[in-house]
């Protein structure tokens, strides 16, 4: 099925089931509109990875509960659906002794040669790198380039920012706003860490013990916007600036002549205007 050009997320009065008989979510409704950004929140055992397994398909949910797009993404194989989550995140192939270039070219980096640039220069990732011998949070940034490279409608993220450092994950998540506003897809992002995020949703969803606790946009739940620059408490705009200090000072990737991000300030929406 091709991507859809208007990737809503609807989901009715789901009630799901664990095969093992115990419930997993309790008349779950939502209606997320194409190109929001939606942070999924909720306590552990609060059903997000259960919700986002179901929106991407990889479980059926109970006939005409879901759709994304308007059609149900366990029946209909959704080209454009990009799950990535736990079992992404385990996948060995990253482990192995392999270089950057050829990973990106084996999830079809050659058709999609300016995303796969702009995604090694936001990630910060070093074509040289061998996958055996990187840190965590550099084999975070080459599996999200290889997940994000196919320019997807609908992303589902199960918290996948745990090992970046608070500047990559800074511009990681402008690139993904960026994406919502430039072409027509739709994120919901579960996570745990609201550090830099203030600024960042459309939409918010709280999960707490399987069911949907409150729903909404930002405007609609009345969320405060008004924060510092960055959306960030004062301890993170301070270690910002750190790691911005520390990316200038280890100089640009790839034969010294392209910028660092860090100088660009391309992030976004505010990033550039972080306190010197
Ligand atoms: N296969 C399963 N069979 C039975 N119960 C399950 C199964 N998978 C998850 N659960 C239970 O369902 C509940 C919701 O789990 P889920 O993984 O969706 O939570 P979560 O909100 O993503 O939590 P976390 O923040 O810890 O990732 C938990 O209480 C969990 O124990």
């Amino acid at each position: 099925m091709p991507p859809n050009l208007n990737p809503n997320i609807q989901v009715l009065d789901l009630n799901y089931q664990f095969p093992d008989g115990s419930t997993g979510l309790h008349n779950v409704r939502l209606d997320l509109p194409a190109g929001s950004r939606t942070l999924l929140i909720g306590a552990n055992g609060a059903g997000k990875t259960t919700l986002l397994r179901l929106l991407s398909g990889k479980r059926m949910a109970p006939g005409g509960t879901v759709k994304i797009g308007g059609v149900d993404p366990f029946t209909h194989s959704l080209e454009g659906v990009t799950y990535l989550g736990v079992e992404w995140v385990l996948n060995p192939i990253v482990r192995t002794d392999i270089d950057v270039p050829t990973l990106l070219k084996s999830v079809g980096g050659d058709a999609f040669p300016e995303r796969r640039d702009e995604l090694l220069h936001v990630l910060d990732i070093d074509t040289a790198w061998r996958m055996h011998a990187v840190s965590d949070g550099e084999r975070r940034r080459v599996q999200l380039a290889m997940g994000l490279l196919r320019p997807w409608t609908v992303l589902l993220l199960d918290e996948i920012t745990v090992d970046l450092d608070l500047l990559s994950r800074w511009e990681f998540l402008a690139f993904l706003r960026r994406e919502t506003e430039r072409r027509a897809c739709t994120i919901v992002y579960a996570t745990h860490i609201l550090d830099n995020l203030a600024m960042w949703p459309t939409h918010l969803v709280h999960m707490g013990l399987g069911r949907v606790k409150k729903a909404g946009s930002m405007e609609e739940l009345e969320v405060e916007k008004e924060v510092p620059q960055t959306g960030n408490s004062a301890l993170g705009e301070m270690v910002m600036k750190w790691l911005r200090e520390d990316l200038v000072e280890r100089g640009p990737r790839r034969g010294g002549e392209e910028k660092t991000y860090a100088e660009e300030g391309i992030g976004g929406y505010g990033y550039e205007k972080l306190p010197q």
